[in-house]
């Protein structure tokens, strides 16, 4: 199975690299596309695999096409491939905001299309991937992408109505977390911590706490009240967030993250 990336960004490269790592494929199993000759170069250097400056020549070689480009970018890419997409090359967008229709209705024809909403810790196999197939998917084209998304991380089907939501939440949520994990280590910076340490504790207290919430399916608002000692020191954090609008202000990303959604 060759699977064609047209787009070697970051999600695209995440999204191979995991799958990489996870031996669910050989870099020769692989072809890319990119805009800029320095991008092609670049990521034929660190993942090993083919690479082209042609979209058509990626369509014609995929059985499994994954279109990772940029929304804005979607109508040119697909008008360039669209002729060379096989009737029976299964299609992946993992285009934010672009919906199944909107997609087919650029290719002009009916395709077997599956819509994915993945997020860039598919590298190191902890992705959370949501999966919309469309009208023509096949059971075996959905049964691939979980196989293929779920080798990265975790891979479930949702409603398409849920795909902006699932963005915010799965796809941009990574953002947030990391603007987290540098605020905490600013904070153990200015308490003297040095930088590394800080960067360090922070970035595992934050995956510790995500793997007790996941393996144990106790409620965040439990385990946060497990933390909070009676009178002792994080209670104090809490009540400083709480005076932050921290809860508002991480409602309000995903409301935007939604918003620009279904704008694109
Ligand atoms: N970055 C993320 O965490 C996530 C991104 N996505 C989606 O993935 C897609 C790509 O996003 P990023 O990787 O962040 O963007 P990016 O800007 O990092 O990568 C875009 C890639 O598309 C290439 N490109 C642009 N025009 C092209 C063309 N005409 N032909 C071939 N290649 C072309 C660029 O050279 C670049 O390699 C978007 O649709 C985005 O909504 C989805 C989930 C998460
Ligand atoms: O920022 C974006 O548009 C993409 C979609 C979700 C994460 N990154």
């Amino acid at each position: 199975m060759r699977i064609g990336f047209i787009g070697l960004g970051n999600m695209a490269t995440a999204i191979i690299g995991g799958l990489l790592a996870q031996g669910i494929v050989e870099p020769g199993d692989v072809i890319g596309s990119a805009k800029t000759a320095a991008t092609r170069e670049r990521r034929a250097a660190e993942l090993g695999i083919e690479v082209t400056a042609d979209n058509a020549a990626v369509a014609r070689a995929a059985d499994v096409l994954v279109l990772a480009v940029k929304p804005v970018f979607f109508p040119e890419v697909i008008a360039e491939a669209r002729d060379a997409v096989r009737d029976e090359t299964l299609v992946v967008s993992i285009a934010a905001g672009l919906t199944v229709e909107v997609i087919e209705g650029l290719f002009g024809r009916p395709v077997r299309l599956v819509r994915c909403m993945p997020n860039t810790p598919a590298l190191v196999g902890a992705g959370c991937t949501a999966v919309c197939p469309g009208p023509r998917a096949t059971a075996d084209d959905e049964a691939l992408v979980l196989r293929l998304m779920g080798a990265c991380g975790t891979a479930s089907v949702i409603p398409e109505r849920l795909m902006d939501a699932a963005s915010a939440v799965a796809g941009s949520s990574p953002a947030f977390v990391f603007m987290f994990v540098e605020a905490l280590a600013d904070g153990g910076v200015a308490a003297g911590m040095p930088r590394a340490q800080a960067l360090e504790f922070a970035a595992q207290a934050v995956m510790g706490s995500a793997k007790l919430a996941l393996e144990t399916g106790r409620h965040p608002g439990e385990l946060k009240d497990m933390v909070c000692s009676p009178g002792g020191t994080t209670i104090e954090g809490v009540a400083a967030l709480e005076a932050g609008a921290f809860r508002a202000a991480v409602m309000e990303a995903v409301a935007a993250c939604v918003e620009k959604a279904q704008r694109l």
